[in-house]
């Protein structure tokens, strides 16, 4: 007779192991079960079990329910809602980003005063002083507009903002401005710009129904372009800043998702864009701070002491070529992620088609501040900046129908909010 459990079993290594376990289950089911009595007893502790595991499963619902609430929630949800609510027959519904930016607030403002629904997002970072930013926000607040606290970056609160609202149009301006900038802080501009419009994109494709989107391109994607006026069938392949690089990247990332998934594109060059509410890392915006404040500006020139030009187009005429655009898009095609047929993939120019050199732009700004600016000329560094913009804009005029460039009379209304701003210290 076999004395040890071990020599009941054959030497085989993996055989044994089966055996050997299948064998300690059967003396462990033998012991455990030896009862009906315990039997009860485990059938109690199965049903316990599960029912534990069922209200843990509510709680993380609940929670993350909760979770949501900071993304959402039934008030917030309900503020979404009144926000995109249209008041007008053939209103349109828009999700701006970058609402509570210098052209997302114009834009913004616009749309609710014409009876369309609009739901803004923003980061709110800290590129130039948050606290003008909470001041627009504030604006449009006043005009019953919701503003979300958030980055395009987040997959799942822009999700969530298509789940509340079918929105027909987004107006895509969040991104990282500035020229020079990127010098300092190239990521950001990968972090906005590439990564966020994807992420944007992506959330897009796969709403249903899919919205229709216009998107703030740049006229710095024409580079050291020398043909001018600069027209949309110029080369584009030549920039001079990562900010220039990462606009041109979102031209061909936007055609990729109209080519796939059948998005409507229109992406709007807007050529250096200032006003009321405007973005004080600007120049008209930092010469008119320092020339109240007795400080000596920085005039960059050209190679052989040329004056630098810009096509500064007044946000007015902006808001009416983004309207414009909005209402000319036509539907995106693509329905449950899959494109149904060709959308509309559209460029436009947004220009004022009249430049002005810097030292002009300096004049008018004296004018207007009845005070003398210190200037101080200096060679332009080769950090992103290009000498002259000039914009051709036949094609928005014919388009977009609307189009009506005003003259550089405007200045004086800008300068009257910036030095609002200025006083107001942001
Ligand atoms: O159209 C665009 O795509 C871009 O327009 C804008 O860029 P820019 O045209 O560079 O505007 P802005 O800074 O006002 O400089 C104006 C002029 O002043 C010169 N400039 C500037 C600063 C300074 O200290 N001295 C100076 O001479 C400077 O050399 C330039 O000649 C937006 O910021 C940008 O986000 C993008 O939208």
């Amino acid at each position: 007779m076999p004395s040890t459990e071990d020599e009941l079993f054959p030497s085989t290594p993996g055989k044994f192991k089966i055996d050997r376990q299948s064998n300690m289950l059967n003396r462990q089911f033998n012991r455990c079960f030896a009862s009906t009595s315990t039997m009860f007893l485990w059938a109690l502790f199965l049903i316990a079990l599960t029912a534990s595991y069922l209200s843990f499963q509510s709680f993380v619902d609940s929670g993350s329910r909760y979770f949501s609430a900071s993304l959402g929630g039934i008030q917030w949800e309900k503020q979404v809602r009144n926000s995109a609510e249209t008041h007008r027959s053939g209103g349109i519904s828009v999700l701006v980003t970058g609402a509570a930016g210098f052209v997302g607030t114009h834009v913004s403002l616009a749309l609710k005063k014409r009876g369309d629904g609009v739901v803004g997002i923003d980061n709110f970072n800290n590129y130039y002083d948050p606290s003008l930013k909470k001041a627009r926000k504030q604006l449009l607040e006043n005009h019953k507009i919701f503003i979300v606290d958030g980055d395009i970056n987040d997959f799942k609160l822009l999700s969530k903002l298509f789940d509340t609202v079918a929105f027909t149009h987004v107006m895509h301006l969040a991104a990282q401005a500035g020229v020079r900038y990127a010098m300092e802080n190239p990521q950001s501009y990968v972090h906005s710009n590439i990564a966020g419009l994807v992420n944007l994109l992506e959330v897009c494709k796969s709403a249903n129904p899919q919205p229709a989107i216009v998107w703030a391109s740049s006229s710095s994607v024409y580079g050291l372009n020398t043909d001018v006026p600069f027209s949309e069938s110029d080369r584009t392949d030549q920039p001079a800043s990562l900010y220039a690089a990462t606009k041109k990247a979102g031209e061909e990332i936007t055609h990729t998702y109209n080519h796939i998934y059948g998005l409507s594109i229109t992406g709007l060059r807007f050529f250096t864009v200032y006003g009321p509410w405007g973005r004080p890392d600007m120049a008209y915006f930092s010469f008119t701070r320092n020339i109240l404040q007795g400080k000596p500006i920085t005039v960059y020139r050209g190679k052989n002491r040329v004056d630098l030009a810009r096509d500064f187009t007044y946000i007015d005429d902006i808001v009416k070529g983004c309207l414009g655009s909005l209402d000319t898009a036509g539907k995106s095609t693509g329905s449950g992620g899959k494109k149904r047929g060709p959308a509309l993939y559209r460029i436009f120019n947004l220009g004022n088609t009249s430049p002005v050199t810097v030292p002009n732009l300096v004049n008018i700004l004296e004018r207007h501040l009845k005070v003398k600016a210190k200037r101080n000329y200096v060679e332009m560094p080769g950090n992103g900046d290009v000498p002259f913009t000039h914009a051709n804009i036949t094609l928005a005029r014919k388009e977009l129908g609307c189009w009506v460039t005003q003259l550089y009379n405007s200045t004086n209304a800008s300068i009257q909010s910036l030095l609002a701003l200025i006083y107001a210290k942001i």
